[in-house]
């Protein structure tokens, strides 16, 4: 059921009473638009992949900032050994929790784990699940996805595209639901320059490509995909692309939001700045660049970063749920999507970034690194082949050689053919420009009352890059590697000793080189007396001038 026509909504934590308006829109007492918290006061709320990256932060900011709301069911696998109960309660210890443990130590009363695993047939939810979820919910926010580059496509169209089309199916049993939210990617278009606030035609038609790719083997199905996925770069980018359409589909049924994201990195401010917790898109690359392992990459320096901070997805995320269903009688039967981006807005390029990681880290040096952080990216083909070989190849043998000789494994060779693979996926995106229409983020940040856009923040403008990258940085040392910020004394003196290294692996390799060069070359020979004849006779001049001068 959706598109209901009569619905009084549960007063808010304010103890203001909503009701629908003339325009279908939900409105206070006074005849105004209910704020956001108000909206989510006494909502039931599902969220898949509340165990991701933006799952947690988006489960955080809700307990947090919508403290009325009733409960997050969230649905979750057990995954490695662990129950989805102890994932969730281990989520919750996060530190990222912290703000709202303090606010309110109770919060977990608020969150009610569901099993589902969504690639199994009607999610493996069980039926008294699905009758509670039906009878209940309010509204979806559906994050979860694989985002790996290299899944293999029948996975990633069985996680992202048919999946979200269970799901979907699933809202439209459910009895008072206003808003289903679906969390794309900026990038599913990423075959087009100029990308609109629009559901573009797929590239397939998802239903025939998943019933023609059921009956193939994996193989036969890994050797046609490069042929499938076109002028797209990997599986990832075009299941999304399908399942925009998958969602789309249903929107003369449910009121529905796609929020559409550049590359999601830490968060600008909230809970705390610097938050992150994988080493997906840029992080691994600062964190392998800071680590001095990773000194060349191919990006280009003028091309826009797209980088936007995940407390701003997901703020804008709330805010789209709660616009979407106060809106829902009055939208006509199209999703709204909403590009979420900043390179229109605030532009920052790749070739600054570079220089402000680079900076960071050698402020703040991460421990143990291999050398010390100094990496270029360049878009020259060749020039990047190069340094990979005298940067990435030359050093990594020597150590591990140095590994063999002192009776350890080798393993240098190995982390750096794992980096190449990962960087050779990424590089598509960091070679190139795209331009984002993002007027639906203005329209909507329009539609907030000052006291929301202070509370569910989104204005891009307002972003620092410099101090933003740095407590990026910082929060991948603090978060990602787990380093405390006090070893940084010695993470300091640790790069002070990799640079003496270094000098005297060059002097040395100099005088080598020099060595085997003088005792194979006449011509080399006569050239290192001329210029040891002419050092001598230099010196002998210096010494009689000060003599005389004394
Ligand atoms: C030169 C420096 C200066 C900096 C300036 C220039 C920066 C340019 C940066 C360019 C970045 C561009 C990013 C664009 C992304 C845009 C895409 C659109 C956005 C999205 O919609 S989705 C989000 C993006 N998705 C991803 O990023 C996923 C990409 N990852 C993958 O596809 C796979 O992880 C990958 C890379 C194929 C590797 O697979 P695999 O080898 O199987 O490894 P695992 O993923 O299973 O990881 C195993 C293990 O290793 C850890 N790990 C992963 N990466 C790193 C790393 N870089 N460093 C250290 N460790 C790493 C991982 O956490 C796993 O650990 P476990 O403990 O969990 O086993
Ligand atoms: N990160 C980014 O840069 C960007 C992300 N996005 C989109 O944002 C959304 C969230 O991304 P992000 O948080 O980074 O991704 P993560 O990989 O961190 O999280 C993915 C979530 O999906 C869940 N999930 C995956 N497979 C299954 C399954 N079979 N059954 C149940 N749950 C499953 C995961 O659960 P589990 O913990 O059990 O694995 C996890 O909670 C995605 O839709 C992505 O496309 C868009 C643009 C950029």
């Amino acid at each position: 059921m959706i598109r209901e026509r009569s619905c009084i909504v549960k007063a808010g934590g304010t103890g203001r009473a909503t009701q629908m308006g003339k325009t279908g829109e939900e409105t206070g007492a006074d005849g105004s638009m209910v704020s956001i918290a108000d909206y989510y006061a006494g909502k039931n709320v599902l969220i898949t992949g509340a165990t991701g990256f933006m799952g947690k932060v988006l489960v955080e900011k809700l307990l947090r900032s919508c403290p009325e709301v009733q409960t997050l069911y969230l649905l979750v696998r057990p995954k490695a050994g662990q129950s989805m109960h102890e994932r969730v309660s281990d989520m919750m210890k996060c530190k990222l929790f912290d703000r709202v443990r303090e606010d309110n130590p109770d919060f977990h009363q608020k969150i009610v784990p569901i099993s589902s695993e969504l690639t199994q047939p009607a999610l493996a939810i069980s039926p008294e699940d699905v009758e509670r979820l039906t009878s209940c919910v309010n509204i979806i926010f559906h994050c979860a996805a694989t985002i790996r580059f290299d899944e293999p496509l029948k996975h990633a169209l069985q996680l992202n595209v048919m999946a979200t089309q269970q799901l979907l199916n699933l809202a439209q049993q459910m009895h008072h639901l206003q808003a289903f939210i679906h969390i794309s990617t900026a990038y599913a278009n990423c075959n087009r320059r100029h990308i609109d606030e629009i559901i573009y035609p797929p590239p397939v038609e998802p239903k025939k490509l998943i019933d023609s790719l059921e009956w193939m083997e994996d193989s036969i199905v890994r050797d046609i995909t490069p042929r499938l996925i076109g002028d797209r770069p990997n599986t990832y980018t075009y299941t999304k692309a399908l399942a925009e359409c998958v969602v789309q589909r249903e929107s003369s049924k449910l009121s529905i939001g796609i929020i559409r994201p550049s590359i999601v990195g830490a968060s600008w401010q909230e809970p705390f700045p610097g938050w992150i917790d994988n080493f997906n898109g840029p992080s691994g690359v600062f964190i392998a660049a800071g680590k001095g392992i990773l000194r060349t990459m191919r990006a280009n320096n003028d091309a826009v970063a797209d980088l936007i901070p995940v407390d701003v997805v997901i703020n804008l995320t709330l805010a789209a749920g709660w616009y979407t269903a106060v809106h829902r009688l009055t939208f006509p039967p199209a999703a709204l999507v909403y590009n979420c981006t900043t390179g229109g807005i605030n532009p920052f390029h790749w070739g600054e970034i570079e220089h402000h990681v680079m900076s960071s880290f050698k402020r703040n040096p991460l421990e143990q690194a291999f050398r010390r952080p100094n990496a270029n990216i360049t878009s020259n083909y060749l020039m990047n082949q190069y340094w990979i070989l005298v940067s990435h190849k030359f050093p990594a043998l020597i150590y591990d050689l140095y590994l063999r000789l002192s009776g350890q494994k080798p393993q240098m060779m190995r982390i750096f053919n794992r980096l190449h693979k990962a960087i050779g996926l990424l590089e598509y995106f960091s070679s190139q420009d795209w331009e984002w229409n993002s007027e639906n983020m203005n329209m909507l940040m329009s539609h907030l009352s000052p006291e929301d856009r202070k509370t569910f923040n989104f204005d891009v403008r307002q972003l620092n890059w410099p101090e933003y990258i740095e407590n990026y940085c910082i929060g991948t040392k603090k978060y990602v590697l787990n380093e405390d910020m006090s070893d940084i004394p010695a993470a300091k003196q640790h790069l002070r000793k990799l640079r003496n290294i270094r000098y005297t692996f060059n002097t040395l390799l100099l005088v080598f080189i020099w060595r085997v060069f003088i005792a194979r070359s006449q011509m080399a020979r006569n050239i290192w007396y001329f210029v040891v004849s002419l050092c001598f006779k230099f010196l002998s001049y210096f010494r009689a001038s000060s003599t005389l001068t004394n």
